[in-house]
């Protein structure tokens, strides 16, 4: 069967939040967003070893919160890089030998519902990989430097990748290898994958799934907690 490893990463900067705090350690409800996400892979009994990736001037506080929030699952606290994939390469070069299957998600997306991770993984176990998705609910257009419109992609053709991604842990090893070497730098771990050939399915998630990035997201987190998905959940 072989085990399945998570990786958090969380060593981004959140300029786009636009606070000097960076974002994945701002306050939702009682405790910071990362620890939210935190704990609900820390209750996934599936899970055998979270890796969380932080900023290297983070390591101290977040060994912390493993201490303090009892996060018994997380086996290393490492320092990112420069760009989410350099995180998380740096991720999986810390995972247990027998880790048969790979989570990769992101810090800052604490709403994940439980049943969808599974989804993904169970995908993932098929298919080698899966990402979590929702369909665009926009119309949405291809733009030029000038904002001059150049086409319109049939909305019924996208859909909006989310995290977690799921991968057969050789496969995104690979995948990762190759794009290092090839100085290919992509937005997600699916696009690594994708470009050595191996097709990646796509499973439904919902819109509460959010990436935390900008600061109209705080306001709506603190409602998806409090009507959603609530503290008792994570
Ligand atoms: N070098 C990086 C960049 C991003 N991330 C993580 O990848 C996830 C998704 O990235 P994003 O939302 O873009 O976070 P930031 O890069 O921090 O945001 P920004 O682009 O606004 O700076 C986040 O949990 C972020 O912490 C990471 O581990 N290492
Ligand atoms: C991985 C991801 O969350 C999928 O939508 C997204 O690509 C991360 O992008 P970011 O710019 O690193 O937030």
């Amino acid at each position: 069967m072989g085990k399945l490893g998570v990786i958090l990463v969380a060593a981004g900067k959140g300029s786009r939040m636009g606070t000097a705090e960076s974002k994945q350690y701002l306050q939702l409800g009682q405790k910071p967003i990362l620890v939210h996400t935190l704990q609900l892979f820390q209750n996934i009994h599936e899970v055998n070893e979270i890796i969380l990736v932080v900023g290297g001037n983070d390591v101290e506080r977040c060994t912390g919160y493993v201490q303090s929030y009892a996060l018994s699952k997380v086996t290393h606290v490492l320092a990112g890089g420069a760009e989410r994939q350099d995180s998380v390469r740096r991720g999986l070069e810390a995972l247990e030998q027998d880790t048969a299957w790979v989570l990769v998600h992101d810090g800052v997306r604490p709403f994940v519902k439980k049943e969808h991770v599974f989804d993904c993984l169970s995908k993932a176990k098929e298919q080698d990989a899966a990402v979590l998705a929702v369909p665009v609910k926009d119309t949405i257009k291809v733009v030029d430097s000038e904002k001059r419109i150049q086409s319109t992609p049939d909305r019924r053709s996208l859909w909006a990748i989310q995290t977690p991604q799921a991968f057969r842990l050789s496969l995104l090893q690979e995948a990762h290898q190759r794009a290092l070497q090839e100085g290919f730098l992509g937005t997600d771990d699916a696009m690594l994958v994708e470009r050595i050939g191996t097709t990646v399915h796509v499973v439904e998630g919902d819109y509460y799934n959010i990436k935390i990035t900008t600061p109209e997201d705080l306001p709506w987190a603190e409602w998806i907690l409090q009507n959603v998905r609530g503290e008792e959940q994570q």
